[in-house]
């Protein structure tokens, strides 16, 4: 006979009365495996990651602040409409509303990871997430959305890739000014030369849709367990629910509080590498709500496509700071954090940051 956790799907939490116990987050060690610390408290500390205008002259510098210490910042004057970040979170609202079952129906296959499920990060935790969401990480996303919406597909096809032309172009100018305030040019980096040169047409991300529903104990449950992103940079657009908190040694837990037309800019694993580890990936999580369901949608930007080998930038090391990790591609990284997940880092680094 299945237990009760079996019998629980991601697709109906919001109309659960009770937590169940395979929700129960205890936050010890094995809850989060990231960085001991991050496992202490459930509890954030009233800070803010800054937010930052881009029409700011001084756009490089403070980016350059942010990133360094935060390894995150949020942005204001992206040039992102309001109305295709309102189109994108209806599209993900009148996903999640469907019925269990019809979300099923596009759920990702063993082998892929597009679809919808669970977050990719779930086997390596013992506790359940208070979340689901839909992953578009290729084009097999138009076949589920013809499941989905076999009248309306089109229409929200084309949300989806409007929106990732959008990101993929932020995306873009966000790297060059993280990488100027590192003293580095595009110049100094060949692939990044020809994303330029292209219009930024060589550039590969994924799209995450999170859902959180409303929790009946959101003191012990998890939305979205800590992590890093395996990516170069990600752009996350949350609705005005708050949840999305982000990990600083000095801090603790920081709550990153939802503004209008504000996004969250992530620094990825990619682009510690690039940087030689002078810039951190910040380690984040999101947290659920007693009363207020959640939606955030995450761009996810792995940079250069193809076999493109991402390494620590030459100009940023030296006789004195060797490179710390091996080139590799954004492919095979993710076939690394996916088997190894918090140890990813450690499994490409060639110098121990101490000697
Ligand atoms: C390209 C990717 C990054 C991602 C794993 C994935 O293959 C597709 C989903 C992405 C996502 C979104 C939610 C958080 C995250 C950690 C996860 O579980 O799936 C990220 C992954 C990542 O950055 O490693
Ligand atoms: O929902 C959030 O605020 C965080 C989402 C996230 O970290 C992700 O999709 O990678
Ligand atoms: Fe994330």
């Amino acid at each position: 006979m299945p237990s009760l956790a079996e019998e629980i799907c991601i697709g109906n939490l919001g109309s659960l009365q009770t937590l169940p116990e395979s929700f129960t987050w205890k936050l010890t060690a094995a809850d989060s495996l990231l960085r001991p610390s991050s496992a202490v408290s459930f509890d954030a500390v009233e800070e803010s990651i800054p937010v930052i205008d881009l029409s700011n002259p001084d756009v490089t510098t403070l980016i350059g602040d942010a990133s360094k210490t935060w390894g995150a910042f949020q942005i204001a004057n992206h040039g992102i409409s309001q109305k295709l970040l309102d189109d994108i979170e209806s599209l993900s609202k009148t996903l999640f509303d469907m019925p269990s079952e019809r979300k099923l129906e596009a759920a990702s296959s063993d082998k892929g990871v597009s679809g919808y499920g669970e977050p990719r990060i779930s086997p390596f935790f013992e506790k359940k997430m208070w979340s689901e969401g839909f992953t578009i990480a290729d084009d097999s996303y138009r076949n589920h959305f013809n499941t989905l919406w076999p009248h309306d597909h089109t229409k929200y096809c084309g949300i989806i890739q409007e929106y990732v032309d959008e990101m993929e172009k932020l995306a873009s100018r966000l790297l060059y000014c993280t990488l100027g305030s590192l003293g580095v040019t595009v110049e100094d980096i060949e692939w990044a030369h020809k994303l330029e040169k292209s219009g930024s047409k060589v550039g590969r991300g994924a799209i995450r849709l999170n859902h959180y529903p409303v929790c009946p104990e959101p003191e012990r449950a998890m939305g979205l367990a800590a992590h890093t992103d395996s990516t170069i940079l990600t752009i996350l657009h949350q609705s005005n629910t708050g949840g999305l908190q982000v990990f600083r040694e000095e801090s603790g837990w920081v709550t990153v509080e939802p503004a209008p037309g504000v996004l969250v800019v992530n620094m990825g694993d990619l682009f510690h590498i690039l940087s030689n580890g002078k810039i951190p990936s910040v380690v984040h999580r999101a947290k659920v709500n007693h009363t207020r369901s959640r939606i955030s949608i995450a761009y996810l930007w792995g940079g250069p496509a193809g076999d493109v080998q991402i390494a620590p930038i030459s100009k940023l090391t030296g006789p004195a700071e060797p490179s710390l990790y091996r080139s590799i591609t954004w492919k095979e990284y993710l076939q690394i954090k996916y088997e190894v997940f918090d140890k990813a880092m450690d499994a490409i680094r060639v110098v121990n940051p101490t000697n």
